[in-house]
């Protein structure tokens, strides 16, 4: 057997998992959150058994060396399970790296290297490379969430600003969340059994994005410069007139660090519900909540205007597909957004949205014609684990 670990390294946090990249099993799967914090919490699962341990985690190097720790005492072994390489999660590419890419010296200073055009993410997958390279004698490979996205159009990529101003800065659209936006578009392929499909997929997590795909390959994206653009998210505005930006400092006197904690930490459904997750939306609109409805109506706009823009982009629809923790376990956000897209010839069967399942699946009423619209578990760590054996084979 050979197993990859793959580490997923957000600012506070430490997600991993240790996965069978041939039969996608995860042999164990663990999550380190509150790293820096006075007391940081560490959740290590393998199959029903979990072990929980609290204590404070200064940083990265000390949340790794606790999870190894981990696996030596409560296992799986890495040893015995055939390690053969370390995936990373990064988010940014930039425009030097669109593939997986084995990780040396100068890689690893590349990654930081991006850290301005992702201040919130890529010094994290930094130090989180940094860390495990000095800890596990492996082949590490950085997967980037832009690499799907390297195959946009000019006229998608492009920012309508002064050229000059946008070359000097690196300054078009890069997209995020590109390897779950890839891993389900192909699930699609593979499960219709076509290739030559034209798909929207709306990835809806904390983060959330929307993606066009044309016979497999990424046309437009609703994430830009930085994971702040497009969709509606948990704390994240997503689109809003530029001129906020000014306004915030000129009028309302936040200076630039604020504003980027204002739209990124705490806007989206936090901003209007006071809440960012979206179970908790849910329950307060049920019971009335004014704020959480308007919340709830301003997600489902957003995204009805972009599956609109997307089948104009396409040219038409073949799949709609939800993903990500709200797309597919919100069987209500489900209805409601495709009920709002009748008009393209999209429908749902009351009875198949509400099944719960880890399988993909159809959820279109039988001897539909027209668009289907199905949902797809998406598994961003098995595809990091199976781009990363590819990357070193
Ligand atoms: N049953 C559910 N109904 C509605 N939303 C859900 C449900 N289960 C999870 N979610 C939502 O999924 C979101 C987290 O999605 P996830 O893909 O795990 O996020 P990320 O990987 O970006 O941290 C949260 O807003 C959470 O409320
Ligand atoms: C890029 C991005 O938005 O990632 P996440 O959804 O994990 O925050
Ligand atoms: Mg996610």
């Amino acid at each position: 057997m050979s197993t990859v670990l793959v580490l997923n390294s957000g600012s506070s946090s430490l997600k991993y998992q240790l996965v069978n990249p041939a039969s996608g099993e995860a042999l164990a799967v663990g999550l380190v959150e509150k790293i820096g914090e006075p007391v940081g919490v560490l959740t290590h699962e393998v199959g029903d058994d979990e072990t929980t341990r609290e204590l404070p985690i200064p940083d990265h190097g000390e949340a790794l060396r606790l999870v190894l720790g981990l696996f030596d005492e409560v296992g799986p072994s890495l040893d015995e399970a055939g390690i053969v390489a370390v995936g990373h999660r990064v988010v940014h590419g930039g425009t030097a790296y669109s593939h997986p890419t084995v990780v040396d010296d100068d890689v690893e200073a590349g990654i930081a290297a991006l850290a301005p055009l992702a201040p919130l993410h890529n010094p994290a997958n930094a130090t989180g490379i940094k860390v495990a390279r000095e800890l596990l004698d492996v082949p590490h490979v950085a997967v980037f969430d832009t690499a799907f996205f390297a195959t946009l159009p000019e006229a998608a990529y492009t920012y309508a600003i002064d050229a000059a101003v946008a070359k000097a800065h690196q300054i078009r659209r890069y997209g995020f969340h590109g390897t779950s936006h890839e891993y389900v578009s192909q699930r699609v392929s593979e499960v219709l059994g076509r290739q030559d499909l034209r798909q929207i997929v709306l990835h809806l997590g904390n983060g959330a994005s929307a993606s066009a795909v044309a016979s497999g390959v990424a046309v437009d994206t609703s994430m830009g410069l930085t994971p702040l653009e497009g969709l509606v998210m948990g704390t994240r505005s997503g689109d809003l007139d530029p001129a906020i930006v000014f306004h915030l400092r000129r009028v309302a006197g936040l200076d630039v660090d604020e504003i980027d904690n204002l739209l990124n930490k705490q806007s989206g459904l936090k901003g209007i519900a006071g809440r960012n997750d979206m179970r908790e939306v849910r329950s307060a609109a049920d019971d009335g909540d004014p704020a959480a409805l308007l919340a709830l109506a301003v997600y489902r706009h957003r995204l009805v205007k972009y599956v609109g823009a997307y089948a104009a982009v396409l040219g038409g629809l073949d799949v709609l597909t939800f993903t990500a923790g709200v797309g597919e376990n919100s069987a209500p956000l489900r209805q409601e957004v495709v009920d709002a897209l009748g008009f393209l010839g999209l429908a749902v069967d009351p009875e198949k949205n509400a099944v719960r399942s880890k399988e993909p699946r159809v959820i279109s009423p039988d001897g539909h014609e027209g668009p289907l619209v199905m949902v797809v578990p998406t598994n961003e760590e098995l595809a990091i684990a199976r781009l990363s054996v590819a990357a070193i084979s």
